[in-house]
């Protein structure tokens, strides 16, 4: 049985809910053919944690935030993520610090140090995708490891490898879907009568937004997927800034309600398309969608995503698009990836 040794860069709800399954449901991962050990956990909160025959699971999620790994066997209070992830023994980095939709950083210095010293990387953090995915792949290739990042869009719905593994042969045209869990789920508690501002907490509370969710109200977090959907389905190579952006933050109570009046349901929708002379044009804003259309019925924090293809026409795959434990199964389905990588590099 292969064991991986993972580093946790950030400890919060995504990467807590995967050490929780690591923890709670060893077979999951022993059924896959291999074993995880954390053996490295940096936070904010907490700071750093380096013990390399294995972290105590449990005793570390005990751990209320606010408290400090210093006192702990390889503990200090500092989030020492650059020696953590250049030295620590770990196989694979696991990068769940806040997401920047400005600059991606600091995890794409904390994706691109883990490259250069060797270690797999499996993201949620959608920054340094939309930003720098290009050239951290390629860095990943030079070393002989994996950049893997499904989480980054529609949490652990599969979209990015589908689109990649299974809709290979397809011209893919276009691109569209509700990309946001947190705007989604607010728009709807709107529609029963809550303020934005409640909705809002509601859906912080639920683990679905943003550390700063001005992020997902505003679009930016939705620009940043479509983006990244852009470049990989549809070779774009734009940027975030290229994608104009119209979030849900001027929607109303009473737009919300007029709309349900006219059968009609606000969305937020995230689209690429390639236009007749090749180039890709990406937008995204709040829509009035008829009852009728087939993302009007996507509710509460799950996503959609209708990809137009040649021969098959709209493909279109729904799931969830936020959610802790949701997001944490994204970063199982990196670290299959990067084990069949490395189980196929073997074999070569
Ligand atoms: N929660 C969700 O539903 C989804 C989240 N994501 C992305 O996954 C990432 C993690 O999300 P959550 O766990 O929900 O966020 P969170 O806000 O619960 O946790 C982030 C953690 O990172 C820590 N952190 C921030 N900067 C750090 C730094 N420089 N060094 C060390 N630790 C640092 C914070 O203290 C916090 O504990 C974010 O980038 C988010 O955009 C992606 C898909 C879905
Ligand atoms: N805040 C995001 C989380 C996933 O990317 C959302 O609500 O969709």
């Amino acid at each position: 049985m292969t064991t991986y040794n993972l580093a946790l860069i950030g400890f919060g709800g995504v990467n807590r809910a995967l050490a929780e399954l690591i923890r709670d449901e060893p077979r999951r991962f022993a059924d896959l053919g291999f074993e995880l050990r954390v053996v490295a956990i940096t936070d904010l909160a907490f700071g750093s944690l380096v013990q390399g025959e294995g972290i105590d699971l449990a005793a570390v999620l005990a751990m209320p935030r606010g408290s400090s790994f210093e006192g702990l066997p390889g503990g200090s209070t500092e989030a020492r993520n650059e020696d953590v992830i250049k030295n620590s023994p770990a196989d694979i980095v696991v990068e769940a610090t806040f997401t920047s939709p400005i600059d991606g950083e600091p995890a794409v210095s904390h994706v691109r140090w883990a490259l250069e010293s060797g270690k797999h990387v499996v993201t949620t953090n959608k920054g340094p995708v939309a930003l720098k995915g290009q050239e951290l792949s390629t860095i990943a290739a030079s070393n002989g490891v994996r950049f893997e990042y499904e989480g980054a869009v529609m949490s652990g719905t599969p979209v990015i490898r589908l689109a990649h593994k299974v809709l290979g042969g397809l011209e893919l045209r276009a691109v569209q879907g509700i990309l946001n869990g947190t705007s989604n789920y607010v728009l709807g508690r709107m529609e029963a009568g809550l303020g934005l501002e409640q909705a809002i907490a509601e859906a912080q509370e639920l683990g679905y937004a943003e550390a700063d969710p001005t992020a997902d109200i505003g679009g930016s977090d939705v620009r940043l997927k479509v983006a990244i959907l852009a470049n990989e389905l549809l070779g774009a190579g734009i940027h975030p800034n290229d994608v104009e952006t119209t979030g849900i933050q001027d929607i109303t109570s009473q737009d919300v309600a007029d709309a349900l009046a006219r059968g009609c349901r606000w969305k937020l929708i995230g689209e690429a398309r390639r236009d007749a002379d090749g180039t890709v044009t990406a937008v995204v804003q709040p829509v009035a969608l008829p009852a009728g259309h087939p993302l009007a019925g996507i509710s509460g924090a799950t996503n959609a995503v209708s990809f137009t293809t040649d021969l098959l026409g709209a493909v279109t795959v729904s799931g969830p698009g936020a959610g802790r434990v949701e997001t944490a199964y994204a970063l199982i389905s990196d670290i299959i990836a990067v084990d069949e990588f490395a189980k196929g590099a073997v074999r070569a």
